[in-house]
């Protein structure tokens, strides 16, 4: 790890079972208060993984460092082989073109259509200036989330559950290779929560994208994890596939299932 030198995501060679993200033994306080205290984490290309916990667990805090906007006290972060934190700001940005987000919020610009929201990172990432190429592929993303229709609304006009449409749809135009999903459906209703896990999990069959999904969402985890590993207090207590968690006889694992199973 010493001498390491960091080359950018797109130099690596692709394999099946390749660990895109790897999380290393790291630890995070502010201040007294010790978020994390010894997280381990491997997604591997192509998988969802659910990361279920309670609030204020660290599982935001976890994603910043994934991507660099925080550093981890100790251990490492590795993102398609390379030290996150040894990144120097042309390769974090780098990074960052390969990693989408989705927040709780959608994260759509208020005072832009649709249509002016999609196109925005094909300008600002993939440089693409040709306005038929920006709305072919503004238009075939709306088509894959349902919202062709809504192309020229704004965001005041959509629906929580479109709103979180257009901001997927937004996310996954520049084609991440990993996707990080923080909350995806909390503030829906059952129904709709439902149709977002369910294009989640349609999205990387899709796009073959490695997903880490943050989320309280029991029927979110059941739709979309390959993978399970509950949080608790700075560690991760359990991980499994949602079944096998499910039959757990651990008394805090059965309290995340208890909820709704
Ligand atoms: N930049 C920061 N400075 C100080 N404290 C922080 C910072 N970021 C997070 N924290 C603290 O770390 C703890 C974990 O926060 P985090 O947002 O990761 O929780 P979470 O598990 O994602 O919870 P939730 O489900 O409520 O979003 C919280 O107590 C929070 O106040």
């Amino acid at each position: 790890m010493q001498n390491q030198t960091n080359s950018t995501p797109k130099d690596k060679p692709v394999t099946d079972n390749e660990v895109v993200v790897d999380i290393n033994h790291i630890s995070k306080s502010f201040g007294a208060k010790d978020v994390l205290k010894d997280i381990n984490l491997k997604l591997k290309r192509g998988e969802n993984v659910v990361v279920l916990g309670k609030s204020g667990q660290g599982k935001s805090v976890t994603i910043q460092c994934i991507v660099g906007l925080l550093t981890p006290d100790n251990g490492t972060v590795k993102v398609f082989g390379d030290d996150v934190s040894r990144m120097n700001e042309v390769e974090l940005k780098e990074l960052r073109t390969k990693v989408g987000f989705l927040f709780q919020s959608g994260a759509l610009y208020d005072s832009m259509t649709v249509r002016d929201n999609l196109e925005f990172p094909l300008t600002r990432i993939l440089k693409i200036t040709d306005q038929a190429e920006l709305d072919k592929r503004v238009e075939e993303a709306l088509d894959g989330v349902g919202l062709l229709d809504a192309i020229d609304k704004l965001p005041s006009d959509l629906s929580g559950g479109m709103r979180k449409r257009a901001g997927l749809a937004r996310t996954m135009i520049v084609r991440p290779e990993i996707m990080l999903y923080d909350e995806p459906t909390t503030g829906l209703d059952p129904i709709t929560s439902r149709e977002i896990s369910e294009l989640i999990l349609s999205m990387q069959k899709k796009y073959k994208t490695s997903s880490i999904i943050i989320t309280h969402d029991m029927e979110c985890a059941k739709i979309t994890a390959d993978r399970v590993v509950i949080m608790n207090e700075g560690t991760y207590i359990a991980e499994g596939s949602f079944d096998e968690l499910k039959r757990s006889d651990d008394k805090l694992v059965k309290s995340f299932f208890n909820v709704t199973t």
